[in-house]
């Protein structure tokens, strides 16, 4: 099949993003600030300014029973469920399906005072990655977003602030078969969850306005959207 344009781009940025997430956090350089704790889910920012704008990274960690690394990512790129967990969402459209496993969206945030509209044009791309450490391990998935220019959706022309988001999802399925050989349940599964994003506001916001943001809309996010899945899946056969 003829690659398309974005494809080499795509193909650089998953890699480069996994190898980053899947780093621990001691060896993600200094300066990372636990900032929100729930449970097993851990949350870390580093605070960085890029050009007197608030861009600073997130990495959140987080193990949930019950679910896989493939049911994690399914209902993370899959655009029919978004508007079900993702609530700052205003407005979502596909623009283009570069692939079954990679989609063009564009997306509009619900305002956040005093700061004006946020949109993105992003590509989502979803991959099974092989367990490299260990060969009959489980396997790893992944989606990475990452803001990208659509020329038909030139940035800032309407109303809404262009912001450049880069986001990782990696997911490890941990499985503990049952001792008497009886078949796997979701009692003996877990996931391990990486999420890593870096969001340019686009614009100016005041830095106080957008860390107050970031640290209430982060931790609420992510704990939502695993509550979804594990909603989403309990009464459905195991997705590995
Ligand atoms: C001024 C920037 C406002 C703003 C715009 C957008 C986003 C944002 C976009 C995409 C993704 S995602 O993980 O790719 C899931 C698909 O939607 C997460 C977050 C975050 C913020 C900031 C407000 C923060 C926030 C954090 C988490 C969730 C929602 N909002």
């Amino acid at each position: 099949a003829v690659q398309h344009r974005l494809w080499p781009e795509i193909d650089k940025m998953v890699k480069q993003q996994v190898a980053m997430a899947r780093m621990g956090i001691g060896e993600c350089g200094t300066g990372w600030q636990l900032f929100a704790e729930d449970g097993e889910m851990k949350m870390y920012r580093r605070e960085e300014e890029v050009d007197g704008m608030v861009v600073d990274p997130l990495k959140a960690v987080h193990v949930v029973k019950g679910i896989t690394g493939h049911e994690v990512c399914h209902y993370f790129f899959s655009p029919k469920y978004r508007y079900d967990w993702e609530t700052t969402l205003e407005h979502m459209t596909v623009l283009e399906t570069i692939s079954d496993d990679t989609l063009m969206f564009l997306q509009t945030h619900k305002r956040i005072w005093p700061a004006s509209q946020r949109e993105a044009v992003f590509w989502s791309h979803m991959r099974k990655l092989p367990n490299d450490q260990d060969r009959d391990g489980p396997d790893m998935w992944t989606v990475v977003n990452n803001s990208t220019e659509d020329p038909s959706h030139p940035a800032n022309v309407g109303k809404c602030v262009r912001i450049y988001l880069t986001v990782c999802l990696l997911c490890q399925t941990r499985v503990h078969p049952p001792k008497d050989g009886t078949p796997i349940t979701r009692d003996n599964v877990s996931c391990k969850i990486t999420y890593c994003s870096v969001v340019n506001p686009g614009g100016w916001a005041p830095a106080s306005v957008l860390r107050a943001v970031y640290k209430r809309e982060y931790p609420k996010f992510l704990k939502r959207f695993t509550t979804y899945v594990i909603n989403q899946t309990k009464s459905k056969p195991i997705m590995f």
